[in-house]
């Protein structure tokens, strides 16, 4: 069979929309910028990270430490009181509030550039209340990155997304509820054809956690080029929610931020990995103001 020219243009365009792009260093170098002089914390964004149960509290308290370390100009973490001494002994930049009082949340994140919720918030009914009162408070000028328990929490209760810019950040399980691919059948091909079906039209990133995580935008889809197994330990997740809190509230190009956060996560893991067996979170986080000198542009 002899293609007519316009169908062989046809499979070449579907081809290119399929493939999807290496993230490589490069996106550094597009995106992590030398600080101007005349700047002060406001310029590098405000974010409030939600979640940490009274079991989870290391969760957030991980994420906490990424958005810090990236260089966000001012970081509260909204969380259970049983994690306030904790945080401030990891953390003392962040500040705190109680995730039980309602009320004040809803005004503090009227105040933000970017919320994160979902690490380690848990699935109950307290949970399930605050992410309610989050999407019911959210604007479309604010970035929401959601996460971990948030993402199980939507899948399991239908909830409908509010407009404002979402990032999601599931990992394979999570993105089976959320998109109903098996993790059997998560490929670059069935993950995009879900994501095309659910999250393009409203302009949302999916970002596939795996070995060789996909970062799904409205624009393309890319793959991580570096990782390592010594990254597979809890917490790993948690922390690199918080480094793309960090990266959005700071550089401009909200796509470029959450590849370069994903590309610096696992590059600082792999660095750290010539010499350890494994790579703890927080050694993620405290390596990030290093790596992101090395790499400003
Ligand atoms: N120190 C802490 O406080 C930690 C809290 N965490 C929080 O705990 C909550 C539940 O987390 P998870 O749902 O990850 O943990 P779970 O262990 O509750 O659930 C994950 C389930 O998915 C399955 N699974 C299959 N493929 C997977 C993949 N590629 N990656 C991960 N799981 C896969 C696992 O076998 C497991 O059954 C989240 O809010 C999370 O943020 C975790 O991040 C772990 C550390
Ligand atoms: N074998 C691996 N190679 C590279 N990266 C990995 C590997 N295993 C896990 N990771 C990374 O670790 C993180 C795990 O995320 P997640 O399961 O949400 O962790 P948690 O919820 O415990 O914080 C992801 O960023 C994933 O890409
Ligand atoms: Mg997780």
């Amino acid at each position: 069979m002899i293609l007519a020219q316009s169908q062989i243009l046809q499979c070449y365009n579907n081809f290119e929309v399929n493939e999807m792009k290496p993230i490589t260093k490069k996106i550094l170098q597009d995106t992590i910028r030398i600080r101007p002089t005349q700047s002060f914390k406001g310029t590098y964004g405000k974010i409030a990270l939600i979640g940490g149960n009274q079991n989870f509290g290391g969760a957030i308290i991980m994420s906490s430490l990424g958005a810090v370390y990236a260089g966000v100009g001012l970081t509260t973490t909204i969380t259970d009181s049983s994690n306030q001494s904790s945080l401030h002994n990891w953390v003392p930049e962040a500040m705190y509030l109680d995730y039980h009082d309602e009320p004040a949340v809803k005004a503090l994140i009227a105040n933000m550039d970017v919320i994160n919720i979902g690490s380690g918030l848990g699935t109950d009914e307290k949970s399930l209340s605050l992410l309610k009162t989050v999407f019911a408070s959210v604007s479309p000028t604010q970035i929401l990155v959601v996460d971990g328990s948030a993402i199980d929490l939507i899948a399991s209760n239908n909830l409908s997304l509010p407009k404002t810019k979402l990032i999601f950040t599931p990992h394979q399980m999570e993105w089976q509820k959320l998109s109903g691919v098996k993790i059997k059948d998560q490929n670059e091909n069935t993950n995009l054809a879900a994501y095309n079906n659910l999250f393009k039209q409203q302009g949302s990133i999916v970002v596939v956690k795996s070995h060789r995580t996909q970062v799904l935008t409205p624009t393309g889809s890319f793959v991580n080029t570096v990782g390592t197994p010594a990254q597979a330990t809890g917490g790993m997740g948690d922390t690199l929610a918080g480094i793309i809190g960090g990266f959005v509230a700071q550089f401009e190009n909200t796509e470029n931020a959450v590849l370069a956060a994903v590309y610096t996560h696992s590059a600082i893991a792999d660095e750290l990995a010539k010499k350890q067996y494994v790579v703890l979170p927080h050694q993620i986080s405290e390596a990030l103001p290093q790596f992101m000198k090395k790499n400003e542009a």
